[in-house]
C-alpha cells in the first residue's frame, strides 16, 4: 500500500515546471473555494435536487453550456501560451515536451470538450422547443450523456493535475502513442477521457434522432421542420455511426498499450496505417458533425433577421443530408502523402472536392434571403454576417489543400493550420455564438446586453484575421506545424508577432464576453414577451423561460415558420389567451440520480485504467453494473403534473384566464 502512496504522490511532481506547479496550486484554491461556498450556504440539497439529478432537457442543455465555456477558456490559455512562445524566434516559455503536451490537449479540448459540447447544449436548449415536444424521447438517456460526458472531460482535464498530459497530437498516431515511445499515463488519460465521454455523445446522437423522428407537434411534417432541427438530424445521422469507430479505434489502441497487443506495430503484424485509416473514419466525420449543427443556426438567424423565408429551403434540407452522407468518403484527404497511390487520392480528392457544391448552395442561399429583406442589426445577425465571408475563405483554402499533388506543398503546413482554424472558428465558434445570442433570452429571460457585446464582436473578428492570415504565408514560407520554436534566420519572425497579437486580441474578445454575461444577467434587458426577436418558429410562442413542460398545449402544426404565420393571420395582435378550464395534467420524466453515480463510476474505472491499478478498475466496473442493476428495478419513473398547477404557472404568466 505505501509504495502505492508513493508511486502516487510521484506523479504529481512530474515536470518539475513551476508553471505546472502554479495552475495545480490555483486548481486546488479554487476547488476548495467552491466546497466552502457549497457548505457555507448549504446549497448542497438545491444543487443535488435541481441539477445533478435533473432530466429537463433546458437544464441539461445550460450545463453543457457552462461546462463549454469552462473549456473554451482552458482550450484557450493553452492556445495564447504557444501562441506566446511562437511570438520571437529562440522564445524560451516553454519547453518542447511542454509545448507538445500543450497543442494535444488544446485541440483535443477545443473539438471534443468545448465544440462538442457546446452543440450539444443548442441541442438541448432548442430542439423540443422547435418541435412542440415538452422534452427529448429519452430524457433519462439524455442525463446519461451529460454526465458522461462532464466525467468523461474531468477526467482528461486531470491529466494536468496528476500523471502528466498526453502529448501525441490531438489524434494520438501510433506508433508515437504506443507504450514503446510513450510510456507515461498521459495517452491512457487521453483513451478514456474520450472513451467514456464519446459514450454519451453516441447516445445524444441516438437520442436526438429519436426526438425528431417521434416527438414532433402533430402535423408538423419533416419538410416543415425548422432548418435547425434538420441540422441537428443531419449531424446526429453522422454521429451514429462515425462514433461507434472511434470507440472501436481507441478501444484497440488501449488493448496494444494495456496487453501488449499489435494491432498498430509493426512487431507481430500490426501496421500503424490501419489506425490512421480508422481514426480520420471518424475524425473527418466529425468536422461536419460541428458544423451543420453552425449551419442550422445560421439559417434561422437569417431568415428571422432577414424577416423572410429561408430562401431554398428544400435544398437546404438536401444539401444538409448530401453533406452528412459525403462526410464519410473523403478521410483519405488528410493523409494524401502517406502513399495511397495516384488513382486512389484522386477518388478522395473529387469526393472532397465535391462537398463544396452543397456548401457553396448553402452560402448563396443565406444571400439569397437578405436579398431585399428588411435587415436588423442584432447581435445574432452581426456573427452571421462575419461568418460568410471568413468560411468563404476558409472553405477555399479546405479545397485548395484537396488537390492532391498539392497537399505535398501544403501538408502538416502553417497553411493547414490556418485553414483549419478559419472553418473551426469562423463556422463553429461563431455559429455557436450567434446561437447562444439568439437563443439566450429564450432560456435565461434577458437579452445579452449590446454595448459589451459589439466589443467583443469586433475583437473576436479582427483578432482573428490578424492571427490567422499571416499564417497561410508562413506555411508557404515553409513553416511546419507542431514545431516549438525556430531560429533568427529562418525570417518567420515578424508574422508570428502578428499572428500571436491576433490571439491575444480574441482572448480579450472572450474576456468581454464572460464580463457581457455577468453584467446582463444584472441589468440586461427583461424578456417579458417571449419572442424578443420577433421569431417566426414555435420556440418563440412560449414565455422565456418556458415552464418545465415548455407547452402547456401541444400546439397543431400545418405549415413551416408555424409561429409567424400565426402571427401574420392574426395581424400582429396579441394572441387569444387559453381557456385555464381546458388546460390539462402533464405528464413528465422523474428526476434520477442515477445518471450522475453511474458515470462517477466510470470515471473510477478510468482512473484505475490509467494508472494500472486493476483493483480500482474492477471496483468502478463493478459499480457500473449495480447502478445498472438498481436502475432496472426502479418502476416509479414518471409523474403528472397536476392540472391546478398547470393553471396556476399559465395564468401567472398572463397565457391564460
Ligand atoms: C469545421 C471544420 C472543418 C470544415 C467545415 C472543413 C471543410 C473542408 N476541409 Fe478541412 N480540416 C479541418 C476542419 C474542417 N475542414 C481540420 C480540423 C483539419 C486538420 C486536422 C489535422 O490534421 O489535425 C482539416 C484538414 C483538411 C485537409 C487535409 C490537409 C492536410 O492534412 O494536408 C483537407 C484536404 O483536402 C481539407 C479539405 C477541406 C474541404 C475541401 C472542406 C470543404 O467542406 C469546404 C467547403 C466550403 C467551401 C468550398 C466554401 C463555400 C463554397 C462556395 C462559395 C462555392 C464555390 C466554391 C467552390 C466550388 C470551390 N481539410
Ligand atoms: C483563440 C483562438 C485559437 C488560437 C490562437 C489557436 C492556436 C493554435 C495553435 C498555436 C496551435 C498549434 C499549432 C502547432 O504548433 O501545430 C493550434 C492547434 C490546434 N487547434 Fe487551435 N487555436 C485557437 C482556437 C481553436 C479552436 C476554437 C479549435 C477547435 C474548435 C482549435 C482546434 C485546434 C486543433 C484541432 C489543433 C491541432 C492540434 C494538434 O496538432 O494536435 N483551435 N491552435
Ligand atoms: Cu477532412
Amino acid at each position: 500500500m505505501l509504495e502505492r502512496i508513493k508511486d502516487f504522490a510521484s506523479h504529481f511532481f512530474v515536470t518539475g515546471d513551476p508553471l505546472i506547479y502554479g495552475a495545480d496550486v490555483s486548481i486546488g484554491l479554487t476547488t476548495l473555494a467552491i466546497l466552502f461556498v457549497l457548505f457555507y450556504f448549504k446549497k448542497w440539497g438545491w444543487l443535488w435536487r435541481e441539477w445533478l439529478t435533473t432530466v429537463d432537457h433546458k437544464k441539461i442543455g445550460m450545463m453543457y453550456l457552462i461546462a463549454s465555456l469552462l473549456m473554451l477558456f482552458r482550450g484557450g490559455v493553452d492556445a495564447l501560451l504557444m501562441r506566446t512562445q511562437l511570438a520571437l524566434p529562440n522564445m524560451k516559455l516553454l519547453e518542447a515536451d511542454h509545448y507538445n503536451a500543450i497543442f494535444t490537449t488544446h485541440g483535443t479540448i477545443m473539438i471534443l470538450f468545448m465544440a462538442m459540447p457546446m452543440m450539444f447544449g443548442l441541442f438541448n436548449m432548442v430542439v423540443p422547443l422547435q418541435i412542440g415536444a415538452r422534452d427529448v424521447a429519452y430524457p433519462y438517456l439524455n442525463a446519461v450523456s451529460f454526465w458522461m460526458f462532464l466525467f468523461g472531460a474531468m477526467l482528461f482535464n486531470l491529466s494536468f493535475v496528476i500523471g502528466g498530459s498526453p502529448d501525441a497530437g490531438w489524434l494520438s498516431y501510433p506508433p508515437l502513442s504506443e507504450m514503446s515511445h510513450s510510456p507515461g499515463v498521459g495517452e491512457n488519460f487521453y483513451l478514456w477521457g474520450i472513451q467514456i465521454s464519446g459514450i454519451g455523445s453516441l447516445a445524444t446522437g441516438i437520442n436526438f434522432i429519436v426526438t425528431i423522428l417521434k416527438m414532433r407537434a402533430p402535423g408538423m411534417k419533416m419538410m416543415k421542420l425548422p432548418l435547425f432541427t434538420w441540422s441537428v438530424f443531419s449531424s446526429s445521422v453522422i454521429i451514429i455511426f462515425a462514433f461507434p469507430i472511434l470507440t472501436v479505434t481507441l478501444a484497440l489502441l488501449f488493448i496494444d498499450r494495456f496487453m501488449g497487443a499489435h494491432f498498430f506495430t509493426m512487431d507481430g503484424g500490426g501496421n500503424p496505417m490501419m489506425y490512421v485509416n480508422l481514426i480520420w473514419m471518424w475524425g473527418h466525420p466529425e468536422v461536419y458533425i460541428v458544423v451543420l449543427p453552425a449551419f442550422g443556426i445560421f439559417s434561422e438567424i437569417v431568415s428571422t433577421f432577414s424577416r423572410k423565408r429561408i430562401f431554398g429551403y428544400k435544398s437546404m434540407v438536401f444539401s444538409l443530408m448530401s453533406i452528412s452522407v459525403l462526410s464519410f468518403f473523403t478521410w483519405v484527404h488528410h493523409f494524401f502523402t502517406m502513399g495511397s497511390g495516384a488513382d486512389v487520392n484522386v477518388a478522395f480528392a473529387i469526393a472532397t472536392m465535391a462537398i463544396g457544391i452543397p456548401t457553396g448552395a448553402k452560402i448563396f442561399n443565406w444571400l439569397f434571403t437578405m436579398f431585399r429583406g428588411r435587415i436588423r442589426m442584432e447581435q445574432p445577425m452581426m456573427w452571421t454576417l462575419a461568418f460568410i465571408p471568413c468560411f468563404v475563405v476558409g472553405g477555399a483554402t479546405g479545397v485548395m489543400l484537396a488537390v492532391a499533388p498539392a497537399d505535398y506543398q501544403y501538408h502538416n503546413s502553417y497553411f493547414l493550420i490556418a485553414h483549419f482554424h478559419q472553418v473551426l472558428i469562423g463556422g463553429v465558434v461563431f455559429g455557436y455564438l450567434a446561437g447562444i445570442y439568439y437563443w439566450w433570452p429564450k432560456l435565461f429571460g434577458f437579452k445579452l446586453n449590446d454595448r459589451l457585446g459589439k466589443y467583443a464582436f469586433w475583437l473576436w473578428n479582427i483578432g482573428f484575421y490578424v492571427c490567422f492570415m499571416p499564417q497561410y504565408a508562413l506555411g508557404f514560407m515553409g513553416m511546419t506545424r507542431r514545431v516549438y520554436t525556430y531560429g533568427w534566420d529562418m525570417g518567420w519572425g515578424p508574422l508570428n508577432l502578428v499572428s500571436t497579437i491576433g490571439a491575444f486580441l480574441m482572448g480579450i474578445g472572450f474576456v468581454f464576453q464572460v464580463w457581457q454575461i455577468a453584467y446582463s444577467a444584472k441589468y440586461g434587458e427583461r424578456d417579458t414577451t417571449g419572442d424578443p426577436w420577433n421569431g417566426r418558429t414555435l420556440e418563440w410562442s412560449i414565455p422565456s423561460p418556458p415552464p418545465v413542460y415548455n407547452f402547456a398545449v401541444v400546439p397543431e402544426v400545418d405549415e413551416r415558420d408555424p409561429f409567424w404565420e400565426d402571427k401574420e393571420r392574426r395581424d400582429f395582435a396579441p394572441a387569444p389567451l387559453v381557456q385555464a378550464s381546458k388546460l390539462e395534467a402533464i405528464h413528465m420524466p422523474r428526476n434520477s440520480g442515477v445518471p450522475f453515480i453511474f458515470s462517477a463510476f466510470w470515471f473510477v474505472a478510468g482512473f484505475g485504467f490509467v494508472f494500472d491499478w486493476v483493483w480500482m478498475a474492477f471496483a468502478g466496473l463493478a459499480g457500473v453494473a449495480v447502478t445498472l442493476f438498481v436502475r432496472s428495478f426502479q418502476y416509479d419513473v414518471d409523474y403528472y403534473i397536476p392540472a391546478d398547477e398547470v393553471r396556476q404557472i399559465e395564468t401567472a404568466s398572463g397565457r391564460a384566464v
